[in-house]
């Protein structure tokens, strides 16, 4: 039997505080060149993708952007076109919205990169309906929260019906007759309901893959729906062994009503990584990373986030504030999905300072403790080990890496694990296919 093989996909750095903008390594988090030198190295790598992760409005926190993070981020469409030039193999994945966003021009951008990376474009549709970040927009914070993935379905499938609209032979080109187009129904599309009204005709002849690879990420029961009806990867939040089989077994069963069956839906937890020569070693650089990543002024600000008040004065070497988390339906962080994380923040206060006690921690070394841990530490081989201990243990089918560093963060990840997962037959030495849907094994729905 062949044995299951590893997908992988590189994350741009984003704007959290996992990305260590500070490090003397870290280069511009805007500028081209480290797009490229990220793509690149994933390319070499053999990866199935590049992800751009997507935020609409800049963070602000207590009415103030949010400046200990990395502040602003180019458009999505120009960076992955951009890298369709300089790139052969390697999908070029982009985050965009169904919310703030129309069908028509969505299908139009996606089906262009398509055409411009020669099949390999990636659309992980995003559900985010906060009325903070729609104040960017015309229509400002117009969608109720139970009806986004009502509007995201919608708009994906009226997408498809526009990628649909063109067959791929219409096209004649044929001097001897004068005849450009053989068909004259080409593009034709008419979309009524709740949310779309459109009819017309759509420019873009049909692109390689048909219809780009559809990623989703939400977690809600809503969400898994939404991905097991229409999606061909899921990027989720699971990457340990439990909470990964859980989230694949719950995934994965939700296909059959759809028709589908369990390889059409490739799961792709995220996971952050610190390697070193040695697993202690590995440990030592990973502890480093961590106060590099959790300031003491970062500590303060997720206090804030859980505490929803202003703890500016709060002493993040000291113990946790004495007071109990602001419960008012305000918060000191709009449009921040983490916040949502924690639902009952007073019980999460209660938890963390029972940790705090028992730990003796202080402020900023219990935030350490309880954000963000890396997703794999360790030596080349047992980074390796563990990547594929758990894809072959169905805890996910391979990982979208998030380096903590810009650009050159995958470079040692690329240079040392990639060819012990190579050597363990868990992973392509060469790409086979030229698209994104032959790295990925999974065709196009044809409507
Ligand atoms: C791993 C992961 C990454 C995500 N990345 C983004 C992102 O870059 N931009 C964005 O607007 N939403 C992002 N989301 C948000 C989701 O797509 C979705 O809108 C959100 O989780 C709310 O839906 P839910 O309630 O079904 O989880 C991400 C979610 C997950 C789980």
């Amino acid at each position: 039997m062949t044995r299951k093989q590893i997908h992988l996909a590189a994350h741009f750095p984003g704007v959290n505080n996992t990305t260590v903008w500070s490090d003397p390594e870290a280069g511009s988090h805007i500028e081209f060149s480290s797009f490229v030198r990220l793509a690149q190295t994933a390319e070499r790598a053999k990866f199935d993708f590049f992800f751009l992760a997507e935020g609409l409005r800049l963070r602000e926190q207590n009415g103030q952007i949010y400046d200990l993070d990395v502040v602003g981020r180019p458009d999505t469409f120009t960076v992955l076109s951009a890298l369709a030039a300089v790139t052969e193999r390697l999908g070029l994945a982009g985050t965009i919205n169904s919310t703030f966003n129309e069908p028509f021009e969505v299908a139009r951008q996606f089906a262009s990169l398509d055409h411009l990376s020669a099949g390999r474009a990636a659309w992980n549709v995003v559900t985010s309906w906060d009325a903070f970040t729609g104040e960017n927009f015309r229509r400002g914070g117009f969608l109720p929260q139970d009806q986004r993935y009502e509007r995201a379905e919608t708009f994906l499938r009226t997408a498809w019906e526009l990628f649909d609209s063109w067959r791929g032979d219409e096209l004649a080109a044929d001097a001897g007759t004068g005849v450009f187009l053989r068909d004259s129904e080409a593009g034709a599309f008419a979309h009524h309901d709740a949310h779309f009204d459109i009819e017309g005709r759509f420019p873009v002849p049909r692109s390689p893959q048909g219809r780009p690879v559809i990623i989703q990420a939400g977690d809600s029961d809503e969400g898994r729906e939404f991905a097991a009806a229409t999606a061909d990867a899921i990027f989720s939040r699971y990457g340990t062994l439990e909470a990964g089989q859980a989230f694949y077994s719950d995934v994965k069963g939700r296909l059959a009503k759809y028709g589908r069956t369990p390889e059409q839906l490739v799961i792709l937890p995220a996971a952050t990584f610190v390697l070193g020569d040695t697993d202690a070693d590995a440990h030592e650089r990973a502890h480093v990373v961590r106060r590099q990543q959790v300031s003491g002024q970062t500590a303060i600000k997720f206090l804030e986030q859980v505490w929803n008040t202003d703890l500016s004065g709060h002493d993040p070497e000291g113990p946790l504030p004495a007071t109990d988390p602001v419960v008012d339906g305000s918060t000191i962080a709009p449009g921040r999905a983490s916040v949502r994380m924690y639902r009952d923040p007073v019980a999460t206060a209660r938890e963390w300072r029972q940790l705090a006690e028992a730990k003796n921690l202080s402020t900023r070394d219990l935030i350490i403790e309880v954000t963000g841990r890396q997703t794999f530490i360790g030596s080349p081989a047992t980074v390796a080990a563990a990547i594929d201990d758990l894809v072959q243990a169905d805890a996910s089918d391979g990982f979208i890496l998030v380096p903590h560093v810009t650009p050159g963060g995958l470079d040692e990840f690329a240079d040392t694990v990639v060819p012990l997962l190579q050597e363990r037959g868990s992973f392509r030495t060469e790409y086979t296919g030229s698209t994104l849907r032959e790295h990925l094994g999974i065709e196009a729905p044809r409507g």
